[in-house]
């Protein structure tokens, strides 16, 4: 599969009345359109319940287009594609109207039968849509058929299993593309590359080098609307399951035998077994949960977490969790994996430090003066690029060091905002090609990990909740986490750490 293909598909959207429909993929599929990677014959479906016409829905895609970018070239050509179809999914009997207008557009716009049915919808309707895309014949195509699967993947490993076997009751666990949207991030896209094309990099890349690496992904807004869905997951599910155990995967992983599907897949696979499973007492040791409260922002009190809508207010819930990571094989042993994410925070940053060993014996040391250790920190959001830190001779000092910095930032050099996560997934499946989504495999022991964590969570109160301000990077237990292994937390919106 090349980037120039124009590949030609019936995109079924199950929830296109749906904020994420609105806000992410509307505008995705606008911007393949635009820069020319989607072929002229493409239809989309949007299934919801509510009656709505073929107008009014692209009049919704219009406005949701309109809302995300500025350049509306081709808007109306781009939006005449888009048909609706009212139809309750809990409903057998109009799954077969949805079949003939789908045959009906397969044939006007020459489709080839390809088709890709995108579930956009509360998980727990996961299983019986794919039931019935089989059973009433909409999987009956001459071309491909993929399913793509929004996350929460079940809230623990047997709820998984349980969709996991649904799913495949109707398509293979080639067909299932589950999106985690971090992979499909500018920059945690390039942490492969980065890896695995720089010669400075991969010989230092393992416990003789590394002292520790810190993944942070700090988000400003709070739970918002989500109250009900945020108080039966928590951050630990939430994010931890997945976005950030699958960057840990992909720093922690060896260099797959070719840059395929199925290699990288089996290399992720690799991380997730060799992960320590924690039990018990390792449990409290190893990670830490929070819960904001209220705290000051631009001089104005916010609420905390237990007084958001729809949230218990006793909740047990955790917006925060750090966590300590540990790799039981050759490369990593002995190297610390530190995590932390929660929502509240005072800054909205997803970020890499990769923190090298302090160099045996430090000659530029001005007596009381300690030597910085070299960083490579990967920017993911919101700046994209890399930062490496080295040591060099202060001007004018003969034997003194000070800190350096190399700076490349991807937005300066390309001049142009980089691709959505949303819009390279959709791209990708529909090229077929499943990389940058996670395999069951994958999906499957990062929440036997988590599970252990959410169980022993799950039946002890927390009894300091809240335990964060909103507007403070996390509780104080989680800088004691690093402390204890004679670290701290680079921190993530410092103007010398950008
Ligand atoms: N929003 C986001 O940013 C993100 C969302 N997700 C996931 O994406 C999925 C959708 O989320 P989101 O868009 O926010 O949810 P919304 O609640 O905004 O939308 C749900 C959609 O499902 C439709 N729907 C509900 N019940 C039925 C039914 N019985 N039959 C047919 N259609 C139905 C609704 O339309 P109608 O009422 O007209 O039927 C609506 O279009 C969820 O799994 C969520 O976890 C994941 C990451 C981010
Ligand atoms: O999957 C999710 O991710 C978002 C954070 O995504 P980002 O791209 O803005 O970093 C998080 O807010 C949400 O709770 C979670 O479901």
């Amino acid at each position: 599969m090349n980037n120039s293909e124009k590949p030609t598909a019936l995109i079924m959207i199950f929830g296109a009345t749906g904020d994420l429909a609105k806000r992410k993929l509307f505008p995705s599929l606008y911007r393949l359109y635009k820069r020319g990677k989607l072929s002229e014959r493409y239809a989309v479906i949007g299934v919801a319940r509510r009656e709505l016409t073929n107008d009014a829905f692209q009049e919704s895609v219009r406005s949701s287009v309109q809302d995300a970018i500025k350049d509306h070239d081709g808007l109306d050509e781009f939006i005449s594609h888009f048909y609706y179809h009212s139809h309750d999914v809990t409903d057998s009997s109009s799954y077969l109207a949805l079949k003939t207008m789908a045959n009906q557009l397969d044939e006007n716009y020459h489709l080839e039968g390809n088709r890709i049915f995108y579930l956009a919808m509360a998980p727990e309707f996961f299983g019986t849509i794919a039931e019935h895309l089989k059973s009433d014949g909409l999987t009956d195509v001459a071309g491909f058929k993929r399913l793509v699967i929004e996350k929460p993947f079940g809230r623990s490993l047997a709820s998984a299993k349980v969709l996991n076997d649904q799913l495949r009751q109707a398509f293979s666990e080639d067909e299932v593309y589950r999106i985690d949207h971090y992979l499909g991030k500018e920059m945690v896209q390039n942490i492969e590359v980065i890896r695995f094309a720089n010669a400075i990099f991969e010989p230092l890349w393992n416990n003789r080098y590394i002292s520790n690496i810190q993944v942070t992904s700090s988000e400003v807004l709070g739970v918002e609307e989500r109250g009900r869905y945020y108080e039966k997951s928590g951050a630990l599910r939430d994010m931890v399951q997945n976005h950030m155990l699958q960057m840990v995967a992909l720093l922690a992983m060896e260099p797959p035998i070719r840059l395929n599907t199925d290699e990288i897949r089996a290399e992720k696979v690799k991380v997730f077994r060799a992960m320590k499973p924690l039990e018990g007492d390792a449990v409290k040791e190893n990670f830490v949960r929070g819960q904001y409260g209220r705290g000051l922002v631009n001089n104005e009190e916010v609420k905390g977490y237990r007084e958001e809508p729809m949230v218990d207010a006793e909740s047990n819930t955790e917006t925060y969790v750090a966590g300590k990571l540990t790799i039981d094989n050759f490369r990593w042993a002995g190297v610390p994996f530190y995590i932390r994410t929660g929502k509240k925070m005072a800054a909205k940053s997803t970020k890499i430090v990769i923190q090298f060993k302090d160099i045996p014996m430090n000659l530029y040391y001005q007596t009381e003066k300690t030597l910085n250790p070299n960083l490579l920190v990967i920017h993911i959001q919101p700046e994209e690029g890399i930062t490496l830190y080295l040591n060099a001779q202060k001007t004018g000092e003969h034997m003194d060091a000070t800190p350096v910095k190399l700076n490349f930032s991807n937005n300066c050099i390309d001049h142009m905002n980089t691709p959505e996560a949303y819009e390279r997934l959709l791209y990708d499946c529909m090229r077929g090609d499943a990389t940058n989504f996670a395999h069951w495999d994958e999906v499957a022991l990062s929440w036997s990990f988590v599970d252990k964590i959410s169980e022993i969570w799950e039946g002890t109160k927390a009894d300091n909740f809240p335990n964060y301000e909103a507007n403070t990077m996390g509780p104080k237990e989680a800088d004691e986490l690093l402390e204890r292994d004679g670290f701290f937390w680079w921190p993530v919106d410092h103007p010398q750490y950008k």
